[in-house]
């Protein structure tokens, strides 16, 4: 009998000498310019982790440690996902900038803090309505009061009364689309119960119109402690407190707004401005940086109202911000935000304890009793009663916020704002030759192998220096220079003239493709970055091209920002708007542009939506396309996957408590790997979304077969006809087996015999660290499932339908088939289902999982070089009506192209054409529909154990209650 640990222990041996073998061969692929480079970059980290302490306790994924004193460049901390304060910087040169910024001559927007200028505006505005009652007035634009008299209307003092006495002018209430009216009226209500709340519909649906129309009202309405609207308070982000500016001046011109920042009009003198602005019942403009500044000036004062514009920057409970905000003594709080909750439930507590403190009980009692249950029966590896218990908390949780959050989405009101259409598609791009280089090089390096290497593993430092090695990696995603620059001093020197060029980047070659057609199209674009130095790299890249754009960042005046915006909404010769995803991102329109690239992606998708919706909103007329650029094969891609799932965990809450979200860990062997291409092309992240995955008409794909062809060297040519001719004798061997078994076998069978030996396999435990786990999370290492797996554990359904009907299909036309190459047999149809069922990561994933980064196979036999008669009709078929191929895709598009099917074929025509020619160049693998990705979990329904979970349910709300006695 055959000794099986000895046989075992060969194997083990053999194993680890594949693996030398293997890293050896990698290290013979990185060129010695690599490698230099990753031993001084390696060096510098490690001298400078050794003198840093950073906080243990923080979590990499959403808070990040202070890494100031590991990280110490500029740029590193763009790509931290934590900060979030995009208030002025002082500009410091993040790279070598070889050519001056363009000028942006720009003027500032004025403020009502000096009582002059406010007094001269009045003044201004009192002629122009005068002249306009008087029919003297042209300028319809002005004011919104003007422009109602311009419109043929008589009297702009005319008041619409809601019921129980909101008086509203007029002018302003017959502006409001109807969802902004039951908006206002909710605001409202909750006043007279002397009640704050959250209004957190979508970006870009007015939330500032709905709050100014309402605070209009209070000023015209008599009563109340105030005697309307008191002195209130809005805090914002530095980027748009000028934005609220002029959407005041412009909706409700009699009101003093006045700007607590230093780029104001008040002169210095805060203590003043304070005192005027209280006396005369105004608002008070400030960002968050200024409410922790100027608070105990603030504090001692009474407001009315205190609102958070973009208040989710109080998700986290223990920042001082945070605190600041909940001190103030008002019952009437408002919180706006298009975000609620980004990354964790917690976060939801903090808003709620500034707005409606109490309701959600302690900060323990609602982590213990409401977060901790649903985080965890959101895992893969949750029992039946932890799901349903997670469902039934869920929907306790979303009762309890419901009547005082209001949240529409764009498409429950797209009847009455009818916005254009908007596609979102992830492209995956391939890595220059010398980024692959300096990647391969990086992940060899002493920094990387002292992260990964087990006896190191629980060392002091450990987080901090995964995070520098992570800000590492996306450096060399976007552009090699980031990297080499930190390596620079004791490198040759880089030679300036070709610093940042564009063919060095692949993601930078795709935006090169981008910008040439778009620019043709007439299209214009919006381009966000995390990273100002990867804005200086793209500025620089725009000015050799002699593109006009417009750049805003942290170091662009605040005072400026507004009419940088405004300049580009106004003047079509733009063609770019460069922007950091903080700075640029978050609550500014910017409707002149209808194509938005994102070029790297945050950890928090919250941060992407918010940049990508800039363009898509109320006021844009054209269909807007967005871009979002990921690094195949990259930290990239394991990022977007992240944000997939932190996308789930928002909408269990707040949209549908059923949907299952799946929290899990990625394996820190993951995170510090470069994946290749699967023999179809696919990287991983588009064989898991393979249902998403972007098709091109056939004339499309033909010509890039034939460009494939053309650049194909005669020997490559021979190669492929030999594979091609000896793929064919094997299929026909096969084929002929099989055609004897397969009326005996059913497929269905094999491939459940198969599912369950994968899902049931010998358990090879290899514990990992927890690296971008949510706090809640307390799976033991050896459960640590990977998100790729669970990705596919939570599409399989849908996905192991179409699998199994695609085989059926394809065996009956084999059948009818002389040619069964593409088709029948077993062996294509175990490599279908090896396809799901393989597993990620081979060291860790032995555990269950099947086989993300394996070739779709649908596509393989739609494509499949021989093809009948039949065959040719049936794919010509698919060609022409791609949905019903695509479960989910199906319902996204039946949806809209009811409303808007010509300007649907534009777009698409448009979309495809931009397609065709990046998939031509090889420079994108891959191109995902991102709202697809994001709904694959969105049918699952799972009522399980009802009774019990309900009792569960009903305790937690208890303990919860009573906590907060
Ligand atoms: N009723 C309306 N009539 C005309 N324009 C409107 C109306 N409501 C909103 N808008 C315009 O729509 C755009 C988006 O509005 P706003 O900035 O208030 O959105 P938001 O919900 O606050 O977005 P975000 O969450 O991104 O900050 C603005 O240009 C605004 O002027």
């Amino acid at each position: 009998m055959v000794d099986i640990n000895k046989y075992l222990e060969t194997q083990l041996a053999l194993a680890k000498q594949r693996c030398e073998l293997k890293n050896n061969d990698k290290e013979k692929l990185v060129s010695s310019k690599s490698k230099a480079a990753a031993d001084l970059i390696s060096k510098k980290q490690d001298r400078q982790s050794h003198k840093s302490n950073p906080n243990k306790n923080s979590e990499p994924d959403f808070q990040i440690p202070s890494t100031s004193s590991v990280v110490k460049s500029d740029d590193d901390s763009d790509y931290q996902p934590s900060g979030d304060d995009e208030d002025e910087v002082p500009q410091k040169t993040v790279t070598p900038h070889p050519r001056p910024r363009q000028r942006q001559n720009v003027k500032k927007i004025l403020d009502d803090g000096d009582k002059a200028v406010y007094n001269e505006r009045i003044k201004i505005w009192r002629n122009n309505l005068n002249a306009a009652c008087a029919g003297k007035f042209e300028e319809s634009s002005l004011t919104a009061d003007i422009q109602y008299i311009c419109d043929g209307n008589k009297d702009p003092e005319e008041i619409h009364e809601l019921q129980n006495g909101l008086c509203i002018p007029t002018y302003i209430w017959k502006r409001l689309y109807k969802y902004q009216r039951v908006g206002v009226k909710w605001l409202w209500e909750l006043h007279q119960i002397q009640a704050g709340g959250l209004l957190g519909d979508e970006m870009g649906l007015g939330k500032t119109v709905q709050i100014i129309a309402f605070l209009a009202g209070l000023s015209k309405t008599d009563g109340g402690a105030w005697g309307g609207l008191g002195p209130s308070i809005i805090v914002a982000p530095a980027t748009v407190i000028y934005q609220w500016v002029s959407h005041f001046h412009y909706w409700c011109p009699h009101l003093r707004v006045a700007v607590l920042h230093h780029s104001g009009s008040h002169g210095g003198n805060h203590h003043k401005l304070i005192r005027d602005i209280h006396a005369s019942h105004g608002i008070l403009l400030i960002t968050y940086a200024g409410i922790v500044k100027y608070s105990k000036d603030l504090l001692s004062q009474r407001w009315h109202y205190i609102i958070l514009d973009e208040g989710h920057k109080i998700r986290n409970p223990d920042t001082q911000v945070s605190k600041f905000v909940k001190k103030f003594q008002t019952p009437h709080k408002l919180l706006i935000t298009g975000s609620p909750m980004q990354n964790s439930l917690q976060e939801l507590w903090s808003l709620f304890d500034f707005m409606r403190p109490g309701l959600l009980g302690t900060h323990a009692a609602f982590m213990d009793h409401f977060a901790l249950p649903i985080t965890q029966g959101g895992y893969a590896n949750a029992t039946e009663i932890q799901e349903a218990t997670a469902l039934e908390i869920a929907i306790a949780l979303k009762n309890m916020i419901t009547p005082y959050m209001l949240r529409r989405t764009k498409a429950e009101v797209q009847e009455h704002i009818k916005l254009p259409e908007k596609s979102e598609q992830v492209l995956f791009c391939a890595l220059s030759q010398e980024q692959r280089d300096l990647y391969m090089g990086y992940l060899m390096s002493g920094t990387v192998r002292s992260i990964l290497d087990k006896e190191s593993r629980y060392g002091d430092p450990l987080r901090a220096r995964i995070l520098v090695a992570l800000c590492t990696l996306r450096k060399i995603c976007n552009h090699p220079d980031l990297y080499l620059y930190e390596a620079q001093e004791e490198l040759e020197e880089i030679d300036e003239e070709k610093f940042g060029y564009w063919k060095r980047s692949g993601k930078m070659t795709v935006v090169h493709s981008l910008l040439k057609i778009w620019q043709k199209q007439g299209h214009r674009a919006l381009i966000f970055s995390q990273s100002r130095a990867m804005l200086c790299i793209l500025e620089q890249f725009l000015q050799q091209q002699d593109y006009k754009y417009l750049r805003m960042d942290g170091t662009v005046s605040v005072g400026l920002r507004q009419n940088i915006i405004k300049t580009f909404n106004e003047n079509s010769e733009y063609l770019v708007f460069l922007a950091t995803t903080r700075v640029g991102g978050l609550g500014v329109n910017l409707t002149g542009a209808d194509r938005v690239i994102i070029f790297d992606p945050d950890w928090n998708p919250a941060t992407d939506s918010q940049a990508k919706e800039r363009a898509w909103r109320i006021g844009q007329l054209r269909n807007v396309t967005v871009y979002r650029l990921i690094s195949a094969g990259t930290i990239e891609e394991k990022i977007y996957q992240r944000q997939v799932f932190k996308h789930l965990l928002s909408n269990k809450v707040l949209v549908d408590p059923n949907q299952k979200n799946v929290l899990t860990t990625s394996t820190l062997q993951g995170l510090f790997t470069l994946e290749d291409l699967n023999c179809d092309g696919d990287t991983e992240t588009s064989s898991l979304f393979k249902h998403t995955k972007v098709i091109l008409d056939k004339k499309t794909k033909d010509k890039k077969e034939q460009k494939d062809s053309e650049s194909m060297s005669y020997s490559q040519k021979k190669k492929l006809d030999a594979m091609r001719k000896m793929a064919k004798a094997i299929s026909k061997k096969i084929a002929a087996n099989v055609k004897n078994k397969s009326n005996d076998i059913d497929p269905r069978e094999e491939y459940k015999k198969k599912r369950e030996l994968q899902l049931n396999p010998p358990v090879i435990e290899e514990p990992e660290v927890n690296l971008v786990d949510d706090k809640e999370t307390n799976v033991p290492f050896d459960k640590v499932i990977s998100e790729i797996d669970i990705i596919n554990m939570h599409s399989k359904k849908d996905y192991e339908e179409n699998l199994i009907n695609e085989v059926l299909k394809a065996q009956e036309q084999a059948k009818i088939d002389s040619v069964p190459s593409t088709s029948t047999d077993d062996v294509q149809h175990e490599t279908i289902i090896d396809d799901v069922m393989d597993i990620v990561d081979d060291e860790n994933e032995t555990i269950t999982q099947p086989d993300p980064k394996q070739s779709s196979k649908t596509d393989m036999i739609k494509t499949g070089e021989k093809e009948t008669a039949s065959n040719k009709k049936a794919s010509k078929r698919k060609i022409e009506s791609p949905e019903p191929e695509i479960d989910n895709l199906v319902a996204v598009k039946k949806v809209k192209k009811k409303k808007h099917k010509h300007e649907k074929n534009v777009k698409s025509s448009d979309d495809d054409y931009v397609l065709s020619k990046l998939f031509a160049k090889s420079t994108v693998k891959n191109a995902l529909q991102h709202d697809v990705v994001v709904g694959l979990a969105e049918k699952e329904k799972r009522y399980r154990v009802k009774e019990e979970a309900t009792r569960k349910a009903r305790e937690a709300v208890r303990a919860v209650k009573f906590s907060s006695k």
